[in-house]
């Protein structure tokens, strides 16, 4: 499903973010990514939804190389992708059911269709009774279920997540924990960075450790280890 070969990324400023990395994650998979600040955990995930460029190597999704493809092709990648951050980033003008049609492909999809799928996928995040909010009046982790149905309205292959417990209390990133976790039973890969040693810990998943952006431990139910 997704696979670096000897990828690399150095930015404008010479920083050496990622040092050749080699992995593959096959479909259903759930991993966590985790490492020190800095360790180059943002720039291999933002490599993966081609947020960034790497300098060389190569990095297949679907079958589309991501290093070689052409920037007006970038957006067709990107639709069999959701892709969740620690900051929600949901538009603050529209409702949380605005927020999610805005996301899906509208092309010949009649107004019960495009109904029908916001609400199935508010419904997986139990925010259906707040389809009509918007987002300052709904909490942290109700914004970040609306982020993550977002994601998934397109029913993406894979489910990019960086940090997206990192604005929220220990209950709240378990509320989201567990609705990841139903998404992935439903087939969907994810891939998640993540500083959450409780969750890493307990869920216990494959760990990808970064560190100096090389791979130093790849294991399945691996542990957290770090500090924090
Ligand atoms: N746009 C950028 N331009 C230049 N250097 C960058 C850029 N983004 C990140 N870096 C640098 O690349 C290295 C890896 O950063 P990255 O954000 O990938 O680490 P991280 O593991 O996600 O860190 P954290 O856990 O603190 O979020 C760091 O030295 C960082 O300063």
């Amino acid at each position: 499903m997704i696979h670096m070969k000897d990828v690399w990324k150095t930015y404008p400023n010479g920083v050496m973010a990622i040092n050749g990395i080699n992995i593959d994650i096959e479909k259903g998979e759930f991993v966590y990514v985790v490492g020190p600040s800095g360790a180059g955990k943002s720039t291999f995930i933002k490599m993966m939804y081609r947020e960034e460029k790497p300098t060389r190597g190569d990095i297949i999704i679907n079958r589309n190389n991501l290093a070689k493809v052409k920037e007006r092709h970038i957006p067709y990648i990107r639709r069999n992708m959701g892709v969740i951050f620690q900051d929600f980033k949901l538009l603050p003008n529209l409702s949380v059911y605005e927020n999610v049609a805005f996301a899906m492909e509208v092309i010949e999809e009649s107004k019960t269709n495009i109904r029908k799928k916001v609400m199935n996928v508010l419904e997986i995040v139990r925010l259906k009774n707040k389809a009509r909010f918007f987002p300052h009046e709904i909490s942290g982790g109700e914004q970040q279920r609306v982020a993550i149905a977002r994601a998934i309205v397109n029913n993406p292959a894979v489910l990019i997540a960086d940090e997206p417990t990192g604005n929220l209390d220990p209950e709240t990133s378990w509320e989201i924990m567990h609705i990841l976790e139903e998404i992935n039973d439903r087939g969907t890969t994810i891939v998640m960075a993540t500083h959450n040693k409780e969750i890493v810990n307990t869920l216990r998943k494959r760990v990808i450790a970064i560190e100096e952006g090389r791979i130093a431990r790849d294991e399945q139910k691996g542990d957290y280890g770090y500090e924090r």
